[in-house]
C-alpha cells in the first residue's frame, strides 16, 4: 500500500448545477433548483478518495478572489490543500439538469502566468515517495501550454511517482506523443476517438486503440462508455465491466457530473491497493456508479461502494 495521493487540477471550477423541468434552447426557464459545488476533475478525485480513508493532498491554480468554497471541502475532507493561488476569479461551470440528462457549459477560467508554474511543480512532489500516485486531470488553463502535461509526467517519472491522466484534446495528445508516458489513462468515447482521428463505434475497435496505446508503454488504459460502462485494458487482458445505475434525481433526473472523476479516483483506490485488473474494474466502475445522481463530489461509505463493486458485471473484451 503506497502513501498519499496527489490530484492536479490546473483549471478548477465551480459547478453550478441548475434543475429545471425541460431545457429549451431559446426559452425563458424558472429553476427549480441551484447549487454550487467546488468541482474540477483532480478536486472530485481528491475527494472521492477522501471518502474512501485515502490521505490526499489537492493542488493546481486557484483564483484568490473565491476560494472559500474550495478551501471549506478540502478542510471538511482533511485534504492538503496545496493550491497556487493565482490573481482572478476560478471560474464557474453551469450543469443544465433535466428529464434528459446533463447539459455542460464549462468556461475558460482565469490566465494564469508561466511564472505560477514553477511553484507546481514542489506543490506535486512536497512528501511523495517512488510508487506513490499523482493524478493530473482537466483542461489547461490559458497561459499554460498544452504540453504541460506531457512535462510534468516526464518530471514524475524520474521521480519514480505514478502518474495517472484524465485529459482531452491537444493536451492529451501531447502528453500521448512524448517519450515518457503515463502510468494509466482514462479517455471516454469522445476523448479516445479525438486522439484516433477516427471513430471508434465497436467495442473491437475501442480495444485496439486501447492496445496500440498499451503497446507504447501505458501501463492502463481505461475507455469510458457512459452507461455502457467502460473497458480496462493492461498486460493482464482486457476486460469490460458495468453495473446499471441504482438511483435518479428528482423527476427522472440523473446527474452525470463527476461520474468520469469518481472513476478516476475507484481505479486509483485500487492501484494503491497494488490490486490486479478485475479489482481496479470494479472499483472504478463501482465508484462511478455509487457517484451518479449524487450531488457534489461525494461518495456513499466505503461499505455500500464495495457492496457495488461485489456487483460489477465482468466479462472479457
Ligand atoms: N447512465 C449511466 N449508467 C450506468 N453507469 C454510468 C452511466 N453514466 C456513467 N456511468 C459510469 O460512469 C463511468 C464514467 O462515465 P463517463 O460518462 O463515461 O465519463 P466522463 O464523465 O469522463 O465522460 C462510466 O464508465 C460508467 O461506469
Ligand atoms: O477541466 P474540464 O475538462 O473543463 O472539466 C471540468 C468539469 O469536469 C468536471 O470535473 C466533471 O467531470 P466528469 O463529469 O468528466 O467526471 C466538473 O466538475 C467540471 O465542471
Amino acid at each position: 500500500m503506497s502513501g498519499i495521493v496527489v490530484t492536479v487540477t490546473p483549471n478548477p471550477a465551480v459547478d453550478a448545477t441548475v434543475t429545471l423541468d425541460a431545457l429549451r434552447p431559446g426559452a425563458v426557464h424558472r429553476a427549480r433548483a441551484v447549487r454550487h459545488d467546488a468541482g474540477g476533475k483532480g478536486v472530485n478525485v481528491a475527494s472521492c478518495l477522501a471518502d474512501w480513508g485515502v490521505p490526499v493532498a489537492a493542488t493546481g491554480f486557484l483564483g484568490a478572489d473565491n476560494t472559500a468554497i474550495f478551501e471549506r471541502l478540502l478542510a471538511a475532507k482533511g485534504i492538503a490543500d496545496r493550491f497556487v493561488r493565482v490573481p482572478g476569479e476560478t471560474r464557474i461551470n453551469v450543469k443544465l439538469l433535466d428529464p434528459a440528462g446533463t447539459t455542460d457549459i464549462n468556461l475558460p477560467g482565469p490566465a494564469v502566468l508561466p511564472a505560477a508554474l514553477a511553484e507546481l511543480g514542489p506543490a506535486i512532489t512536497d512528501g511523495t515517495a517512488p510508487g506513490d500516485l499523482v493524478v493530473l486531470a482537466g483542461s489547461l488553463p490559458v497561459g499554460i501550454a498544452p504540453d504541460t502535461y506531457a512535462a510534468l509526467v516526464a518530471r514524475l517519472r524520474e521521480r519514480g511517482l505514478r502518474v495517472v491522466l484524465d485529459a482531452s484534446g491537444p493536451a492529451l495528445a501531447a502528453a500521448l506523443a512524448a517519450d515518457r508516458l503515463p502510468w494509466c489513462i482514462k479517455p471516454n468515447r469522445h476523448e479516445l476517438e479525438e486522439w484516433a482521428g477516427a471513430p471508434l463505434p465497436t467495442l473491437t475497435e475501442i480495444v485496439l486503440a486501447a492496445n496500440a496505446l498499451r503497446g507504447r508503454g501505458i501501463g492502463l488504459v481505461v475507455v469510458s462508455l457512459g452507461e455502457e460502462g467502460a473497458v480496462f485494458v493492461a498486460a493482464e487482458g482486457a476486460l469490460r465491466a458495468r453495473l446499471p445505475a441504482v438511483g435518479s434525481g428528482r423527476d427522472g433526473a440523473l446527474s452525470t457530473v463527476g461520474a468520469g472523476d469518481a472513476m478516476v479516483a475507484g481505479i486509483v483506490a485500487a492501484l494503491r491497493e497494488e490490486a490486479g485488473l478485475e479489482r481496479v474494474a470494479r472499483l472504478g466502475t463501482a465508484f462511478a456508479v455509487a457517484k451518479l445522481g449524487r450531488p457534489g463530489p461525494n461518495l456513499p461509505t466505503p461499505a455500500v461502494v464495495e457492496a457495488l463493486s461485489a456487483r460489477v458485471e465482468i466479462a472479457a473484451a
